[in-house]
């Protein structure tokens, strides 16, 4: 039986992808449209077929050719300001999408279904670290357009008597350590990787934030996952569904928190290099502090973190990114 990986041309799909090869799963076929996502970031021996995860008649050949039992559902828009500025774009892309894949998931029979949520289905959580069942409140139509879909899969899976792991990430960072894949959004906004790409003089300056948030240094605090660690969180996922476990919905994160000036203290620290930071006013969203409550996702899927280490996660960083400097060179 086959894993349907939509979205593993892109940045934690092609980790995912990584990840059950190394473990040894061979039986992988990635659907992408490669709107974000890039068909050299994944090995060779992995079948793409390049689509839309909406095309109910391509999904459904694929899931038949390849006797899919699980998907893995990646696929999405994931930048928060343009949700608010094109929110029926990403009510659509994540939602709607969404929608129509389940469908033909159910019709076709799939058994299991691993689905990429967000923290920010939290919203600005008033209790620090979130544990799962606090009450979501979305601020924006991205947490709203994968709460919605959540949701979807929650009945759907009820009516229709499919398994899902639900995997709510917080802020996801670094690259494969052995440098086969990485961030390689040309444009991706994610701190780590802008402030990797100012220690590498891709960029002028860093921005940064807001220094008046009530934190131990003003700047917001972030929960960082390294991306590896995060698809092994999915390989196990997986395996549990597969051996018949429970559905669930599990935080992915470490149950920490750096502030956005640590970061980028680590960023000059690891790369031996200098850069202009200014310190701005507020982006409109953010919330003062996120962090994930990380003890069910270990208790129940007995997922153990290998990479957690901010020093290592930005060593990868800039390793990628030094990397797609010289691949975009030739
Ligand atoms: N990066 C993060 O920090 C973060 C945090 C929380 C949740 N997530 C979620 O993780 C998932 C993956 O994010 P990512 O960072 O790897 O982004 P990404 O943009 O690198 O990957 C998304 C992939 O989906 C593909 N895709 C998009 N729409 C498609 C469609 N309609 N049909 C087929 N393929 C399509 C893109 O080409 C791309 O390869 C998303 O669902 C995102 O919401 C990401
Ligand atoms: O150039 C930058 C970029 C970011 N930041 C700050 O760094 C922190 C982290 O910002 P990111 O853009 O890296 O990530 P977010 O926390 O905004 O959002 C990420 O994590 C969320 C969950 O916490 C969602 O999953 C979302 O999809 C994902 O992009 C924020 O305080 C942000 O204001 C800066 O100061 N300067």
């Amino acid at each position: 039986m086959a894993v349907l990986v939509t979205g593993g041309a892109g940045y934690i799909g092609s980790h995912m992808v990584l990840a059950l090869l190394d473990a040894g799963h061979e039986e992988i076929v990635v659907l992408d449209d490669l709107s974000t996502g890039f068909d050299w970031a994944l090995p060779p021996e992995v079948k793409l077929v390049v689509g839309d995860i909406a095309d109910q008649a391509l999904v459904t050949e694929t899931i038949l050719q390849h006797r899919v039992d699980a998907l893995a559902h990646f696929a999405a828009k994931i930048v928060v300001p343009d949700s608010v500025a094109d929110p029926l774009g990403y009510y659509l892309a994540n939602t709607a999408k969404t929608r129509a894949l389940i469908e033909t998931a159910v019709r076709t029979g799939v058994k299991h279904v691993i689905f990429s949520s967000t923290a920010a289905v939290y919203g600005e959580p008033e209790v620090v670290p979130v544990p799962e069942d606090l009450t979501t409140a979305p601020i924006n139509p991205y947490g709203r357009s994968k709460l919605m879909s959540e949701w979807m899969i929650q009945d759907a899976a009820k009516a229709h008597g499919f398994s899902y792991v639900i995997l709510r990430y917080f802020n996801v960072a670094g690259a494969d350590p052995r440098g086969r894949t990485g961030q390689s959004t040309p444009n991706a906004t994610h701190l780590i990787k802008v402030a990797t790409q100012a220690a590498l003089g891709q960029r002028t300056h860093l921005d940064v934030y807001g220094t008046d948030y009530p934190t131990r240094d003003g700047s917001c605090l972030r929960d960082y996952i390294q991306v590896s660690d995060l698809a092994e969180a999915h390989r196990v996922a997986l395996d549990h569904l597969r051996g018949g476990g429970e559905s669930l919905t599990l935080n992915c994160g470490y149950g920490r928190g750096y502030s956005v000036l640590e970061v980028i203290e680590v960023v000059k620290r690891v790369s031996g290099r200098d850069f202009e930071v200014r310190l701005c006013p507020r982006r409109p969203g953010d919330p003062a502090q996120i962090i994930a409550g990380a003890d069910r996702i270990r208790e129940r899927l007995g997922w153990v973190p290998k990479h957690d280490d901010l020093d290592g996660i930005v060593g990868q960083a800039l390793a990628w990114e030094d990397a797609l400097a010289r691949r975009n060179r030739v």
